[in-house]
């Protein structure tokens, strides 16, 4: 990864994650709120930016850029929300996260909308994209959770989950995260390498989240999990509950996921 980006690696046996805490301001976070919440007004008003809600996602979904068909983006224009202000961009650009991907920079946002509760079971995000992604997070913290398949030969007793692989084996997971991750409003992780093309990720659908101090989380299987960014977190509050234990309410949450596609056709606009 350049330069740029590596201050924001963080201490863990995974290469691949980047964290960057206050990568918008709390002015550009209400902005973008506002446009979010609004989808009728907004994003949503047009057909190509609809709202749509996928079943295993529990969460709303707005895509810009255009389409993914067959591993091909059929673009669009990007609406003036991400590229004004804030551009958001030219600032992932300056990140670049993005400088060996085919355009060197995102063509495809989604925009992923959360109930307090709602999640996202583990997922691989697939062969369309170029394997980095950049998720913006804004409204509420959320705990993002990488986890990994089992080696065929393994028979895990807590492993409670499966999921198709990117080649579309159906496979099980170990329940256990292998890495952890606290995103902060207004953060920006970064996922690639290895993480993006071995691992899942997902986040648990809860209301809260319990922290016993020192970084370490209550986690849905009963054991404990280091969040691995905890020396990272920007927020005061935050941080003091995640230090010295407590809980946190999950809060509605918008996340904006920025990937390359590399196959592109230009879609055939009908005036
Ligand atoms: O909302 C997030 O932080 C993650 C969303 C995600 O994994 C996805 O859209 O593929
Ligand atoms: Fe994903």
């Amino acid at each position: 990864m350049p330069d740029e980006i590596s201050p924001y690696a963080f201490q863990h046996d995974i290469v691949g994650a980047y964290y960057i805490p206050e990568f918008i301001s709390r002015e550009e976070e209400v902005h973008l709120l506002r446009k979010a919440s609004a989808p009728q007004r907004d994003i949503g008003e047009s057909p190509k930016h609809k709202w749509k809600t996928l079943c295993n996602r529990r969460c709303l979904l707005s895509q810009s850029g255009g389409q993914v068909l067959q591993n091909t983006l059929l673009k669009e224009q990007m609406p003036a929300f991400l590229t004004s202000f804030p551009d958001i961009l030219s600032r992932l650009r300056g990140t670049r996260a993005f400088e060996r991907s085919p355009h060197r920079e995102p063509n495809h946002v989604i925009l992923n909308e959360y109930l307090p509760g709602q999640g996202i079971m583990p997922h691989e995000d697939g062969p369309s994209y170029y394997p980095v992604v950049a998720t913006i997070s804004l409204g509420s913290h959320t705990i993002f959770h990488y986890f990994r398949y089992n080696p065929e030969s393994e028979v895990m007793m807590d492993s409670t989950i499966s999921q198709q692989d990117g080649k579309g084996n159906g496979r099980s997971i170990d329940a256990k995260p292998v890495l952890s991750v606290l995103l902060e409003p207004r953060s920006a992780i970064i996922t690639t390498d290895d993480l993006y093309t071995s691992h899942l990720h997902g986040i648990d659908e809860t209301l809260s989240d319990t922290f016993v101090g020192r970084g370490w989380l209550r986690h849905a299987t009963g054991e404990e999990v280091l969040i691995a960014n905890w020396q990272n977190i920007g927020d005061e509050n935050i941080h003091e509950v995640v230090r010295h234990g407590g809980t946190l309410t999950r809060a509605m949450r918008y996340s904006l996921t920025c990937r390359d596609v590399a196959k592109v056709k230009e879609a055939f606009v009908v005036n």
